[in-house]
């Protein structure tokens, strides 16, 4: 039987992204990956003590060679990192790659989803989560949009619901 075409997530910190992507593998019998933990797997550390030693820039780069790797794994559905869509040949190859799922998010859900953790450094510095977090979808969402296949907006539902409903509509366009 012929691999189902990978699934790429890609959507803002706190989106969902690495929990409804684990629940989509389970649901296809596929693998599934996050490129900000195999970055953390690749190198040893965390990606909060990349940013202090490299910066965001060297994080970035880390990122899109990790992206690049990854996607060229066939069955496998990945969690991208937030920023990851800023790379050009990044958005290049995950829309040449796989299907692209834009896990659209609130900016409220956004804030109560990231509020508890510091592990994200772009926001562990910020003194006003929530001008730091428009900034960015201002930048991003564009991007985010330029290449999705589906875009899915996340309510309260739970991540099971929300895979289900995302294998459906990826199914309904011939793509799962
Ligand atoms: N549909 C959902 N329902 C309830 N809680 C959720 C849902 N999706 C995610 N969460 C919770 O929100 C938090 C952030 O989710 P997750 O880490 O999957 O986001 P992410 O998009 O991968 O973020 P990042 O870009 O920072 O890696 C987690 O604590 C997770 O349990
Ligand atoms: O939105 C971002 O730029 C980031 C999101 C996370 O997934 C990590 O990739 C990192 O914390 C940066
Ligand atoms: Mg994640």
């Amino acid at each position: 039987m012929a691999a189902n075409p990978n699934i790429y997530l890609i959507g803002p910190m706190g989106a969902g992204k690495t929990t409804v992507g684990r629940r989509i593998a389970e649901l296809k019998g596929m693998t599934f990956v996050d490129s900000d933990q195999e970055v953390e797997k690749r190198t040893g550390v965390d990606i909060s003590f990349i940013f202090d030693m490299e910066g965001e820039e060297g994080f970035r780069k880390r990122e899109r060679d990790m992206i690049a790797e990854l996607s060229e794994q066939p069955n496998t559905v990945m969690a991208t990192g937030g920023g990851a869509v800023l790379d050009p040949s990044t958005r290049d190859l995950l829309s040449a790659r796989g299907v692209v799922v834009y896990l659209e998010t609130s900016l409220e859900q956004q804030l109560a989803r990231t509020r508890k953790s510091n592990s994200r450094p772009l926001l562990a510095g910020s003194d006003d989560l929530e001008a730091t977090l428009t900034e960015l979808m201002e930048i991003r969402d564009p991007l985010y949009r330029s290449i999705a296949d589906i875009v899915v907006t996340t309510g309260d539902q739970q991540a099971r619901k929300l895979a289900r409903e995302i294998v459906e509509q990826l199914e309904a366009i011939g793509t799962a």
